[in-house]
Formats: structure tokens, sequence, C-alpha cells
């Protein structure tokens, strides 16, 4: 028997209206006969007409309530779990709002504004005992799980370089002008919150989460960013980790592996947006490279290359069976922590979780580049605009 969920969904944007579409398909197709899904409730901070326009659109099931505030919504006692899918400007007083009603959370990414706010909301579901998950929803494709169970196995070798790209060739100021969620500063956007935390995602997930946890360290950070002149958000930022390896060194000097991040709003890491245009992560290890391709947050292809003359090249597809976005696997995940009563998932630990924001905080320091003082805050309750 199926174990099924309740969603309770913050905000009505891009990414609620993806999420849901997602979640109403029918998990068979992907093979997932154990858990379900239902959306009992949608929320909106602006006006309650538009939660009652996403469920008629989306044609969720009834029964589903439509709120016109989030407070409405994380007192709902019929709904298990809250999707926040508002911008990263807003997570922290949004998730507080919902584990202080005793709620557990899935927040879209970048989790937080800053490495601050993410401990105490990891801090406060621990306390109370609550689910609590980044959204960061590429950790659960397929694709992720085999390119971490092939680096696991020794295939490869040793992993000693990573490089990701997550960058969008967009005419910024026809596109976004100053306002929009990927330049606006008082939304905490910029490439970095936005797209950067894919090519991070990678980084660490190939660098760090493959690694027995005593071994997981968190690295040292080098980086630089352009700013975007109308918004003063970053629209380019490129960043080197450097993170102890596992093999013992013989010598004085540590053995280290390198994590090369980068992102950008102007030009482009696929540039003919097929994932035919050569590799945007490549994962280099001592015996052989995998290569995946696509955009960094939803890539459709790998390829596995033994050094030369060490094997034959492979290469598969992993294409989206039920015809979705690609957010369902992540849902699953929460579905199944919840029935499992765990608090955090293995696949996006709180502390990976923490260490990557620390990272962007970092790169944000050595930049420059800071955020208006209410969204850095660690106060809580604090009206914020919108
Ligand atoms: N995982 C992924 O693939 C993606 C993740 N994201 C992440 O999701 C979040 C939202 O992105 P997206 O859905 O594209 O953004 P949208 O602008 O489309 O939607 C954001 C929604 O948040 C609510 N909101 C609450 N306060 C504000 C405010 N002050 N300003 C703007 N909106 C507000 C609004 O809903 P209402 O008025 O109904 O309350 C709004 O519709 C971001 O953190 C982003 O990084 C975005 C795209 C893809
Ligand atoms: O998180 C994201 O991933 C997908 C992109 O389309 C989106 O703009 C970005 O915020």
């Amino acid at each position: 028997m199926a174990h099924t969920i309740r969603w309770g969904i913050m905000a009505t944007g891009w990414i609620a209206t993806t999420f849901v579409r997602d979640l109403l398909k029918d998990p068979k197709a992907r093979d997932a006969s154990d858990v379900a899904h239902r959306v009992i409730a949608v929320a909106s901070s602006s006006a309650k007409a538009k939660a009652t326009q996403l469920i008629s659109s989306l044609g969720i099931p009834g029964p589903c309530t439509a709120y016109g505030n989030y407070e409405d919504l994380v007192t709902d006692s019929d709904v298990d779990v809250i999707y926040v899918a508002t911008p990263h400007s807003h997570h922290f007083q949004n998730v507080m709002l919902a584990l202080s009603a005793g709620k557990n959370v899935l927040c879209e990414k970048a989790f937080t504004v800053n490495a601050a706010q993410a401990k105490i909301l990891y801090e406060t579901a621990r306390q109370k005992n609550l689910f609590l998950m980044e959204a960061v929803w590429t950790r659960y494709f397929p694709l992720s799980v085999q390119v971490r169970q092939i680096i696991r196995s020794g295939v490869i070798g040793e992993v000693l370089r990573t490089v990701a790209d997550t960058s969008f060739g967009e005419a910024v100021e026809e596109k976004w002008a100053t306002t929009h969620r990927m330049v606006n500063p008082d939304l905490a956007g910029g490439a970095l919150l936005e797209l950067g935390i894919y090519s991070l995602t990678w980084v660490f997930q190939t660098l760090y989460h493959t690694l027995p946890k005593d071994q997981r360290k968190p690295p040292s950070v080098t980086s630089q960013m352009t700013r975007y002149h109308l918004t003063g958000a970053d629209e380019s930022t490129s960043i080197i980790l450097t993170f102890s390896t596992s093999t013992p060194s013989n010598t004085a000097l540590p053995r280290c592996s390198h994590g090369i991040a980068l992102t950008n709003i102007r030009v482009s890491s696929d540039p003919d947006g097929q994932g035919t245009s050569g590799p945007t992560i490549r994962i280099q290890g001592t015996k052989g490279e995998i290569q995946v391709f696509g955009y960094p947050f939803r890539p459709t292809r790998y390829r596995v290359i033994p050094v030369k003359g060490a094997g034959e090249v492979r290469e598969v597809e992993c294409p989206f069976p039920d015809g979705g976005h690609g957010m369902a696997w992540e849902a699953d995940e929460v579905a199944r922590c919840l029935r499992d009563g765990k608090v955090e998932s293995e696949g996006m630990p709180w502390e990976e979780s923490i260490a990557i924001m620390e990272v962007m905080d970092e790169v944000r320091r050595q930049g420059g580049l800071e955020y208006p003082a209410q969204i850095e805050s660690t106060e809580y309750p604090l009206q914020l605009w919108g």
C-alpha cells in the first residue's frame, strides 16, 4: 500500500505550478509504487484568487483549499508538509513560519540568503523533530544517483577534479531588466544563488558527498565575481574550491581535489539548448571521466570514459519517464523520509546544505556582494516586502 502524503503549497509562481504539475503525475510511471502525493491546500500571499486559479488550472482533485495568506496554510491541520516556493529572500521567514506551526518543510533552493539563516532553520527543525530539506531536485534524479554510485564504485578512480558550468545566455537587460528574481538584490537574486548553486551541487555531490562522512571537510574558496550594472547583483561568478582528499600523502604536502563551479547569465553552458554542445559537467578521476550533458539543473545524459585503452566508452540516456519536469523524485524522497520518521534526507543532508551556503557566503564576501539588511537578517518574525 502506497504511503500518501498531503502537501500544502506556499506561493503560486512558476516553480510552485511546475512542482504541483509533477506531483499530480502517476508515481507508477516512474516506478514508485510505495509513495503517493495529494495536494490539499494552496496559498497565495497576495490574493486568494491566485490560489484558486492554480487549483483549477492544474485540475487538482478536491478537496483542495485555497488560502489568501500563508498563516492559514501552515495552521491547516490536514497538511503533512509545506512546499515553500517563494523567492529565496523570503525563505528564512517563510520556513520559520511553517516550522513554528509544527509543519514539515521542503524549501526551494537557494535554501536561504546566508548560512546563519540556514543554521537557525535546521536547528529549529531538530528541536521540533520536524522534517526539513532544501529542494535541490537534481540530486534525486536517477542520473545523479547513478553518477554518485559510479564514483563510489571506484570505476573512474580517485576523483581529483570536477568542473561544472550552469550558465544561461540571455539578453539580461531585455529579459530581466531590474526587478526579476534573477537580477533583483531585494529578492537575493543574481547568478550565484539562482544558478551557481547547481554548479556547487555537482562539485559537492562528486567531491564531498561521495566521501565517507568522517572525511567530508569544508573546502577553501577562491572566487571572482562580475556585477550587473543595473542592479549590482552578480551576473558572472567563477569559483575554485579545494577539498582535502581521503588519500594519505607521504609528503608534507596534502593531496587535494579541485571543484570549479561556474555561473553566468550572459553566456550559456549549453548554447544549442539541446544538450549536444558538449558536457556541462566533467568529473575527472585517475582512471576515467564522467561527462554530463544538458543544463546542470536538469541533465539528460551522461558518458563514462575510461582512460585510454582501459575499456569501452559507455553512454546513458536518462529520460523523464512520466513526461514531467523531474521534480517528483525529490517529492518521493520527502514522502519516504516522512514515512520512515526521518527529519533529514541522506541525499541533501543539513550539514552539506550549510556547507554550501557557507561557500556562497564566502564567495559573496570576496566579491563584495551584500543583500539588503532585512533579507540577510536572522530576526524572526520580520516583515519583508511583497
Ligand atoms: N528548482 C527549480 O528548478 C527552480 C527553483 N526556483 C526557486 O524557486 C523560488 C521561486 O521562483 P519562481 O517560482 O520562479 O518565482 P516566481 O516569481 O514565479 O514566484 C514566486 C512566488 O512567490 C510568492 N512571493 C511571496 N513574496 C514575494 C515577493 N516579495 N516577491 C515575489 N514573489 C513573492 C508569490 O506568490 P503569491 O503571491 O501567490 O504568494 C510569487 O508568485 C526561488 O527561490 C527560485 O530560486 C525557481 C525556478 C526553478
Ligand atoms: O533553479 C532554477 O533552475 C531552473 C531554471 O530554469 C531556473 O531559472 C532556476 O532558478
